[in-house]
């Protein structure tokens, strides 16, 4: 590693949590995993087509055995982050920066209201798709983009993966970036949070045409409210969707079988809100947002 060791704190042991603290510490920086259950490790395992990757990560299980460090990693659901303000009472200091590794749009306006005045916060879209097969334990089955805004706190963000295994790529329009990672969330989050399967429903030419309905609506909607999204974007998010392999899931179906919240007001209401707002009809979102609204709590697995 070229780049001096830095001392990062990942906030959540879930499966982007575990998986970034992996890489990093596998890469040389010093992480602690904050987790408000037991110990993720004193290792963690990623399990990747090109075999396992093992690092030692510490789990902090308190903010009280917190201190302050160079990096914050927001790696909870984004409907959890308030729940993580005493974790970042206690590990941001003047110096720290704070990423948000986390589906939605308004990554930045999430997290701003609970850090001191002055705080650098690095928006992260992420290319990439885990499970949490266990404690400290997941598998990687997609991707190794992380996409970040083109500024100079965003830079640092991307000098801490320099050469490895996660690669950070950096947008000058990461606007319409994050509206192009909307576009896949919107069409696969939800499909598959409903109907309980992984990528393989999307071979049933039904679903097929709600996807592009779906996806249709969205573009209209981010159009309507001036994002630039060019028709670049737009295939560059359908190629992402086609790209995911048939037993891959989406962090939503994952919800929906742990029986917990998802995040599709973050997702969809994003879209349905912009929609609304604009006078964009988007029925298709507004009925699936509808259905996800009105679930129960837990679904078998399929
Ligand atoms: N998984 C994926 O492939 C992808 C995920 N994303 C996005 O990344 C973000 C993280 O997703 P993912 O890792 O899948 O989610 P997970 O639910 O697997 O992990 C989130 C973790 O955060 C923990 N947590 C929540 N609140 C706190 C808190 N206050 N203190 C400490 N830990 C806390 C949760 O604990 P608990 O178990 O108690 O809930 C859970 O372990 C989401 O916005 C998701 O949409 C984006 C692209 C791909
Ligand atoms: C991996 C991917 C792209 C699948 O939609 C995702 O963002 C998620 O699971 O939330």
């Amino acid at each position: 590693m070229s780049y001096p060791s830095q001392r990062i704190a990942v906030i959540g042991a879930g499966a982007v949590g575990t998986t970034v603290a992996a890489v990093l510490a596998a890469h040389g920086h010093r992480v602690v995993l904050c987790s408000r259950h037991s110990p993720a490790g004193p290792a963690v395992t990623v399990d990747r087509a090109s075999g396992a990757l093992t690092a030692a990560v510490p789990t902090l299980t308190g903010p009280g055995q917190a201190e302050a460090v160079d990096w914050v990693l927001l790696a909870t659901k984004a409907y959890d982050t308030a729940s993580a303000t005493p974790w970042l009472e206690h590990l941001v200091g003047p110096r720290t920066r704070v990423a948000v590794l986390q589906n939605g749009i308004d990554h930045v306006e999430r997290v701003r209201p609970l850090l001191p005045l002055g705080i650098r916060i690095v928006p992260a879209l992420l290319y990439f798709a885990v499970e949490l097969v266990g404690p400290g334990h997941t598998r990687w089955s997609w991707g190794t983009d992380i996409v970040v805004p083109g500024d100079d706190p965003a830079a640092e963000f991307a000098q801490l993966f320099a050469g490895g295994e996660l690669h950070v790529v950096q947008r000058k329009d990461f606007d319409a970036v994050a509206w192009q990672k909307i576009l896949v969330n919107v069409v696969t989050n939800p499909i598959t949070a409903l109907t309980g399967r992984r990528m393989e429903v999307f071979r049933d030419g039904e679903i097929d045409v709600l996807a592009h309905t779906l996806m249709e609506e969205a573009i209209a909607a981010a159009r309507a409210a001036g994002v630039g999204l060019t028709e670049e974007h737009v295939n560059q998010a359908r190629d992402v969707i086609c790209g995911l392999a048939p037993d891959t899931g989406t962090s939503m179906l994952y919800d929906r079988l742990a029986g917990r919240p998802t995040e599709h007001q973050l997702i969809l209401g994003a879209v349905a809100r912009t929609a609304d707002a604009n006078g964009v009809p988007a029925p298709a979102i507004h009925a699936l947002l509808a259905l996800l609204h009105a679930l129960p709590e837990k679904v078998p697995a399929a």
